[in-house]
């Protein structure tokens, strides 16, 4: 186990710099997931501290000692890459032992190692096969299981699911939180996957175009998003934004008007908001309800409905809301296109973000208690 600490840590290629100024503290034990999209930085940040990227600017350390100059295999980590990288003409288990052989190890060692990992991962029958013989889950299995024999400090997985078919990934999934569980060690996971962050992570780190937009607990992402970006990236389906003015302020939060003279309540705390200042408010599709006659809310006009079985999702358009709504209605609930429904949330239940995108302070207790 090991903690990893970045401070000020930059990353240029010629001109162009792909991550600026990322400070982050990965505690001894913890799972955290590098998580934004496509072409955000998330691989080089993982590779800068696997040691097979230089860092151009700012210290990593890892356990206390700095590391931007260590070579990659006296880091003590192991990478999982998301194409596995195995041998094709080794078996499982000469594909697992290959890294302690490389480093020396004698054969009982070896022995030991490699079928205590075989075990761990639930591979043990399957030794003695090529990794053609193998399905795409089980391959995965065996790349981790080559990093497991390692015994290294930190893991490094990189986009580890992403080759693997739905119901697989669902699967493996579970397979990384119970290794968590069973090996204790640091993990640091990359994904574009939002849903696997929240689900797998103690710490999420999301990023967008080279910067670090938020680090957090899955619950702290998802109740007290630091902008808009986040807000967007975590949760699915997407929060819905409304954009209008601040109305009035009072102790319990901000109303906001919109264009078409309606206006929906926000419990935040006002800060430094002024009635006349442009603001979006985000409200989650679990959060949008058909309001009926109630006198907050918006009047949207039905595009369609998406039965999941369990749930369903209303399609609808509003002038105040250029991307559309989506609102989560029971799953029988029927209302044919064209239908003029009025939707809104309760006050606690939204969140407001000021003309750069940044988010006032949410005022209810589920915020406060998200660590
Ligand atoms: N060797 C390189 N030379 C120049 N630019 C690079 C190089 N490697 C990566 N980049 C650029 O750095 C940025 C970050 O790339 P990176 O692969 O880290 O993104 P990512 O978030 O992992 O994306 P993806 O999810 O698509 O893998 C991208 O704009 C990419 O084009």
């Amino acid at each position: 186990m090991a903690s990893v600490t970045l401070r000020n840590v930059a990353k240029r290629y010629d001109e162009t710099e792909v991550l600026r100024n990322v400070n982050l503290d990965i505690n001894d034990g913890e799972f955290v997931v590098f998580v934004g999209p496509s072409g955000c930085g998330k691989t080089t940040l993982m590779r800068m501290i696997a040691g097979l990227e230089d860092i151009s600017a700012g210290d990593l350390n890892i356990d206390g000692s700095r590391m931007n100059d260590v070579p990659p295999a006296k880091r003590g980590i192991a990478m999982v890459f998301q194409s596995y990288a195995l041998y094709p003409h080794m078996t499982l288990y000469d594909n697992m032992a290959f890294g302690l052989k490389l480093a020396g190890a004698k054969k009982p060692e070896i022995d030991a190692a490699v079928k205590n990992a075989a075990k761990i991962l639930h591979i043990d029958h399957l030794l003695d096969r090529k990794p053609k013989q193998l399905s795409g889950g089980q391959r995965q299995r065996v790349a981790i299981g080559r990093a497991i024999t390692r015994k290294p400090k930190v893991f490094l997985f990189d986009e580890p699911l992403s080759n693997l078919d739905a119901a697989l990934r669902v699967k493996m999934r579970l397979e990384f939180a119970r290794l968590h569980d069973e090996l204790k060690t640091t993990m640091i996971y990359v994904t574009h996957d939002q849903v696997e962050a929240m689900t797998l992570a103690d710490k999420i780190v999301v990023l967008s175009a080279g910067n670090v937009e938020q680090v957090g607990s899955p619950n702290r992402l998802y109740h007290a998003p630091a902008n808009r970006f986040v807000a967007g990236f975590i949760g699915s389906p997407k929060m819905n934004f409304l954009g209008g003015v601040v109305d009035s302020v009072t102790t319990d939060g901000v109303l906001v008007r919109f264009e078409t003279g309606e206006t929906q309540r926000v419990a935040v705390e006002p800060g430094k908001a002024k009635v006349g200042d442009n603001v979006t408010v985000g409200i989650r599709p679990e959060h949008l309800h058909i309001v009926g006659t109630a006198d907050y809310g918006i009047a949207a006009r039905t595009m369609t409905v998406e039965s999941l079985g369990d749930a369903a999702y209303l399609y609808a358009e509003s002038s105040v809301a250029p991307d559309g709504l989506i609102a989560r209605i029971p799953p029988l609930d029927h209302h044919d296109k064209g239908t003029t429904l009025k939707l809104g949330a309760t006050p606690d239940h939204c969140h407001l973000f000021d003309s750069d995108g940044r988010a006032f302070e949410r005022k209810i207790v589920e915020v406060r208690s998200a660590a």
